[in-house]
């Protein structure tokens, strides 16, 4: 009926592009509707649980039985739609207005609206009515960016089951294989779900086929949905339900939560988030932290639906935020158990938060800002445990700090977010990973204790002399790429001093790589690289692979001879003299022109394998001279010339504080 209704309405307003377009999408959603509505199912605008007011829908909270919840989260590759399927179903479940105006609803960071991607794992718990029971879904939706691989694993540590989701035109992707081995590891249900089925080239047969040869999944059991416009979304959330299994929890025993989440609010300090394991929490009760065995008044609960409402409890099996004076990091450790005060409990899972790869300082712009800094990096390590922080000093910036991420794109997103959610403006120094030497020289090694150190700040680097060997670290890469563009690939593998593992067919049109690579070549912009020389179509992902002897040097670069310990680096011997050349030529065009020359060299010990020099500005002196002789034009000069003499002596060379990262972009 909606296809001859489509038709004479495309009959009476012309063939349009944009109208079509808009045509099949209502015409789209308008048997999606009917489809759910025939099925008898909840696939309605907002299912029945939308009948139920606000108030009702919280009392539900505190009389679900556990066989009716499921938690689950969203994983797949970055940009494969997670984000846009979580506003589908928080439409259709009636936890947001249709056509609110605002996309991608759980996306809520300034940052994650700028660059378009996914952070931070965010949840949502919500109703929905199937087969005329009333189900709570505590949906979570996770990042699919490499960097941000850490939130995913945390989401996964709450939940019993993934929706896999696969975009049906790019197929399967490096970071879709790397996170359903996550969900794999912790034996969680997998939903296959493949998205943009709207799309005209998307190919759902094929990568259904993909999915079966690398995950040995059924093709007839991959759902097919478009997230963009609603299609096959309430068959997803009937296949969650039919096989996510409900969370294996203990409503009898004493209460016993894990800590997966945190976040700082100005009025409520720390507030957790929890998936409650055992038993039922209270308003009012006192908890107990495992790690610190600190305890806590519990001042308030509230569930997320994604907007907060309060609650009087919180039962097992539900996600839900607890309010208790926490007032930091130390205090909230994600991963932490809490239990009430004075019962033992045994720890809550096996979340471990993964260690950082790439080390870089921070520090004030200026000293006096100190004490601020420290406070906004404290409330956003809160917000994102996978940085670690540890005090630094530098002799041109003072005291700062050590922070460790899990990648050049979590570095620079923590910090936009330290100016953006905390006004704070920090100096980041070059990012560096961490090597291992042994030394050979007995002094030093009195001096530490031991003969092994690990070093990723390049200022702390001993002298050549008194290092017996190098090691730095590894990574084992997967590459996923469409043929035509292997050769290019395996040549910026081997650029990056890359040693090919494997190499497997997916089909007669894609190929899976694996790469030992190491750790160093690939932080800064291999991914980037990557997507450039494949159009977009290759994607990566990596896991660490140990260490493995090297041989390393110090790069240092001076300014006007002087050396700026912020700016030197670890790099391998082979590549010293082309980074060399590289990082001048950049600092030529990123330190401003000033009323000095300004030499700038790069150098191994003593020896300079890379020179550039910025002119000075020159004021005309002699403008006003009007005719005369020569030589009065030659004083003048000479006179100019001695003055900057003096001047570059005493120079105090301005060095903005971006040129520290933008230095390493190449
Ligand atoms: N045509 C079409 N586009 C879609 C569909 N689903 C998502 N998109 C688009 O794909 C892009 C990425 O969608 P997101 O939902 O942000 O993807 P994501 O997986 O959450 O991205 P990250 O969180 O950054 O990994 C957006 O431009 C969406 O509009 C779909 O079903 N059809």
């Amino acid at each position: 009926m909606y296809k001859t209704i489509c038709r004479t309405l495309m009959q009476t307003i012309g063939p349009g592009i944009w109208k079509r377009r808009t045509l099949f999408t209502t015409f789209v959603r308008l048997e999606n509707k009917t489809d759910a509505t025939a099925k008898g199912t909840a696939g309605t605008e907002a299912g029945a649980a939308s009948n139920l007011s606000q108030d009702a829908l919280l009392q539900e909270f505190s009389r679900m039985p556990v066989k009716r919840i499921r938690n689950f989260s969203i994983i797949a590759h970055v940009d494969h739609g997670k984000s846009t399927l979580a506003d589908r179903v928080l439409e259709l479940t009636g936890a947001i207005a249709r056509n609110a105006g605002q996309n991608q609803v759980l996306d809520s960071l300034q940052v994650e609206r700028e660059r378009g991607i996914t952070v931070k794992a965010q949840t949502a718990s919500i109703f929905y009515q199937y087969k005329k029971e009333l189900y709570l879904l505590n949906l979570i939706d996770t990042p699919g960016h490499v960097d941000f691989s850490n939130e995913v694993s945390r989401s996964l540590a709450a939940c019993d089951g993934v929706i896999l989701l696969v975009d049906a035109c790019h197929g399967v992707q490096a970071q879709t294989v790397a996170n359903f081995h996550l969900a794999k590891q912790r034996r969680l249900a997998v939903v296959p779900v493949l998205n943009k089925i709207d799309i005209k080239h998307a190919q759902p047969d094929q990568v259904a086929k993909d999915m079966q040869l690398l995950f040995g999944i059924d093709p007839d059991s991959v759902l097919r949905v478009s997230a963009k416009l609603g299609t096959g979304v309430a068959q997803v959330l009937e296949r969650v339900i039919e096989t996510i299994p409900p969370p294996n929890v203990e409503r009898e025993s004493a209460f016993r939560a894990l800590i997966f989440d945190s976040w700082f609010d100005k009025y409520r300090g720390a507030l957790n988030l929890i998936y409650v394991l055992n038993g039922q929490l209270n308003v009012g009760q006192e908890i107990q932290s495992l790690a610190t065995k600190k305890m806590y008044p519990v001042k308030s609960l509230s569930v997320l639906r994604p907007a907060e409402s309060a609650v009087e409890s919180l039962l097992a099996g539900q996600v839900g935020l607890v309010g208790c004076n926490m007032r930091n990091s130390k205090e909230s450790i994600i991963g932490d158990t809490i239990h009430l005060k004075h019962q033992t409990a045994e720890a809550a899972g096996s979340y471990r938060p993964q260690q950082p790869i790439v080390f870089a300082g921070v520090f004030p712009v200026d000293q006096s800002k100190h004490v601020a800094l420290r406070s906004a990096i404290d409330k956003m390590v809160l917000n994102d445990s996978a940085v670690t922080v540890s005090v630094d000093s530098s002799p041109a910036l003072g005291q700062g700090w050590r922070l460790g991420f899990l990648g050049l794109l979590h570095m620079e997103v923590f910090c936009q977010r330290l100016e953006q959610e905390h006004g704070a403006e920090p100096i980041i120094t070059a990012p560096s990973v961490t090597y291992r030497i042994v030394l050979r020289n007995p002094k030093l090694i009195k001096q530490h204790g031991r003969n092994t150190l690990e070093i990723s700040n390049a200022a702390l680097l001993p002298e050549p002399t008194s290092i017996e060997e190098y090691y730095e670290p590894l990574v084992l890469g997967t590459i996923i790429t469409p043929t035509e563009y292997v050769g290019q690939v395996i040549g910026l593998c081997v650029e990056r001093r890359g040693l090919q593992q494997s190499s497997v067919n997916i089909d007669e049109s894609r190929i899976l790589m694996k790469y030992v690579l190491p750790l160093s070549e690939i932080i800064l912009d291999f991914h980037d690289r990557l997507k450039s020389l494949s159009s977009g179509y290759a994607s990566f992902s990596y896991e660490d692979h140990g260490y493995h002897p090297t041989q390393l040097v110090r790069l240092d670069i001076h300014l006007n001879g002087r050396p700026i310990e912020e700016l030197c680096r670890i790099v391998h011997v082979s590549k010293a003299t082309g980074v060399a050349r590289q990082m001048v030529h950049k600092l030529k065009d990123l330190i401003p022109k000033q009323m000095v020359q300004i030499a700038i060299q790069a150098c191994v010990g003593s020896k300079v394998l890379a020179r550039e020099t910025i002119k000075a500005y020159r004021k005309d002196v002699t403008a006003k001279l009007y005719g005369g002789d020569v030589t009065r034009r030659m004083k003048l000069l000479k006179q100019q010339a001695e003055g900057k003499k003096k001047m570059r002596m005493f120079a105090n060379i301005r060095v903005p504080h971006e040129t520290f990262i933008d230095v390493l972009k190449r």
